[in-house]
């Protein structure tokens, strides 16, 4: 008995957080070791499934990163990137489109209807849902003083989401996007999954964005977890170097969502099962948060 009313207990905790998050949405970008482990993929999809039935508007957005990479490798083609994005000529652009929005946003969409789930796989191109635009990345050079504008093909960043598509799919279904974007002459860009995420949130009004990853969070030089930064913080640890690789679009995305109007974005470890929960239910949440300040 004891053992029972302690199960009512845990249930019982996570209530006040249901009452604060009911009808609101939350977005989540899935990647990872929590996207190949098959114990993390089950508790994810669970952790998904739970919340959109207590009634939160759960949007799933996936990267594939290392999968793209796989799939070029046995075509013989090399990965190159530039600021942490892929460059992607045309035929690069095809294989990236292939592996995204064919096999693996259809096995986020498997993982999640094989738990009880509803899930509906989307990509930016599927009702006009995410229109991109060119991105151009300008290299300066301190020391001659110059910049150069650096073209990396078929690579977009979000200029809008397509909201009315969005929550219509939210009604029935937990939609899951591949971070691909058109833009006005229908041309296909490749976009980093965590500043598709973050778009997503904004667009949404989103209660808070979580972004998964392979380590506990943002780290301090010590290695330490800093459990919240302020988005004023963020120039200066750019600066001495304790953000580098890919925490530099993972923590953008953070304040880019912030200054956009999310409440709250995370960056937390995949590695932890059911690390969503986790964070949703949970005082002291989990991970890294980036908050306004
Ligand atoms: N301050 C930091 N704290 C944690 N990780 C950092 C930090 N600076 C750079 N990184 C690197 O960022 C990586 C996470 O980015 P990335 O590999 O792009 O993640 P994902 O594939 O999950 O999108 C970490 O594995 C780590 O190597
Ligand atoms: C432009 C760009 O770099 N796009 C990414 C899209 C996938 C992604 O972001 O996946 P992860 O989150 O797993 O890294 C790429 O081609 O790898």
């Amino acid at each position: 008995m004891e053992r029972m009313i302690e199960k009512a207990n845990i249930l019982i905790e996570a209530l006040p957080y249901i009452r604060k998050f009911y009808g609101k949405s939350i977005v989540i970008k899935y990647g990872g070791h929590a996207m190949v482990d098959e114990a993390l993929k089950s508790s994810f999809a669970e952790d998904i499934i739970l919340l959109k039935y207590v009634g939160i508007n759960v949007v799933v957005v996936h990267g594939g990163g290392p999968q793209i990479g796989e799939m070029l490798k046995k075509l013989g083609i090399d990965s190159k990137f530039v600021s942490g994005m892929r460059v992607t000529d045309k035929e690069t652009m095809n294989i990236v489109e292939m592996v995204l929005a064919g096999s693996v946003n259809k096995e986020i969409v498997k993982l999640i209807n094989k738990h009880g789930g509803k899930a509906i796989g989307l990509s930016g191109k599927d009702g006009n849902l995410i229109k991109a635009k060119k991105l151009l990345i300008t290299k300066q050079d301190d020391f001659v003083k110059t910049s150069e504008i650096i073209d990396i093909g078929h690579v977009g960043t979000v200029e809008s989401v397509n909201i009315n598509v969005l929550k219509s799919m939210m009604e029935n279904f937990i939609p899951v996007i591949a971070p691909i974007g058109v833009d006005d002459n229908f041309e296909t860009y490749n976009i980093n999954a965590d500043l598709v995420a973050a778009s997503v949130a904004k667009f949404l009004k989103a209660e808070k964005l979580i972004l998964l990853t392979d380590v506990p969070g943002v780290l301090d030089k010590n290695k330490n977890l800093i459990s919240s930064i302020k988005t004023s913080q963020i120039e200066s640890l750019k600066k001495d170097e304790t953000l580098t690789g890919g925490m530099i679009p993972k923590i953008d995305a953070c304040a880019d969502a912030v200054f956009g109007g999310v409440n709250k974005a995370h960056i937390i470890d995949g590695r932890i099962k059911h690390s969503v929960l986790l964070e949703i239910f949970t005082d002291s949440g989990i991970g890294t948060q980036v908050v306004a300040g």
